[in-house]
């Protein structure tokens, strides 16, 4: 079974692009929604980030986002920190579920993928773009948040042009039924 990593920057669609997959009946990883539930669940996880960035770190309802957030995207060596801890634990639990399924290839959606390595335990990767002034526009309608938060954490990533460099297939996800139709012939390209 083939690991397709797919990933893009904040806004760029790559969930929109995960679910068009899962929608042909592709098994799809979702990496952020897997690593939310790893930071309420596991205690390991928990004590590691509360040592690192205090007790305000989680509420009684689990991981304070904002609060982690403010901090992270705001010092890199945080931001380090924080991904060691929750990286290496994502990628194991992925193994895991991986390996449980039954498909010609399965998609891995990451936010992070070519800044910390992992695609190179993919056998092809996806990379998503749109124009930055977009991806600002679609994260503003979103979230409820503000164009500087949404800057900065584009700060923290990798620019398209770098990642363009590593990536084997790229969807320029502006109309969204082109990019339906492109999702498709990859589909097809990746069974034959
Ligand atoms: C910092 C946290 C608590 C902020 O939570 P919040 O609900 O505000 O954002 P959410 O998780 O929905 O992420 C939204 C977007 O922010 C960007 N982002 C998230 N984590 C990171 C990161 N480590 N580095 C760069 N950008 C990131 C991505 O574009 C992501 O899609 C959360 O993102 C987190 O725990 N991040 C660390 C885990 C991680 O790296 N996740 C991404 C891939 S597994
Ligand atoms: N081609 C498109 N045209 C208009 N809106 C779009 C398009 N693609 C995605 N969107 C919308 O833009 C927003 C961001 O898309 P999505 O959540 O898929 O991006 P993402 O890359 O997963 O973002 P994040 O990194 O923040 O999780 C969503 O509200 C989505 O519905």
């Amino acid at each position: 079974m083939k690991i397709i990593g797919l990933t893009g920057g904040i806004g760029s669609g790559k969930t929109t692009v995960a679910s068009m997959f899962s929608e042909l009946g592709v098994p799809v990883y979702i990496a952020d929604v897997e690593a939310k539930k790893l930071t309420n669940s596991s205690k390991v996880i928990r004590s590691e980030l509360v040592k690192l960035l205090g007790e305000a770190a989680y509420t009684e309802t689990g991981l304070n986002r904002t609060f982690v957030a403010d901090k992270i995207f705001n010092n890199t060596d945080l931001l380090k920190a924080v991904n060691k801890i929750i990286h290496p634990r994502v990628a194991t639990h992925f193994k895991k579920w991986a390996s449980s399924q039954n498909s010609a290839y399965v998609i891995k959606e990451a936010a992070i993928l070519f800044e910390n390595g992992g695609y190179k335990d993919c056998d092809k990767t996806i990379l998503v773009t749109a124009p930055k002034a977009e991806r600002i526009k679609r994260v503003l309608a979103r979230d409820n948040a503000s164009k500087a938060e949404i800057e900065q954490r584009m700060n923290n990533q990798w620019s398209d042009e770098e990642k363009q460099k590593l990536a084997d297939i790229i969807i320029e996800n502006i109309n969204l039924e082109t990019t339906r139709n492109r999702v498709s012939e990859i589909h097809k390209n990746l069974l034959s």
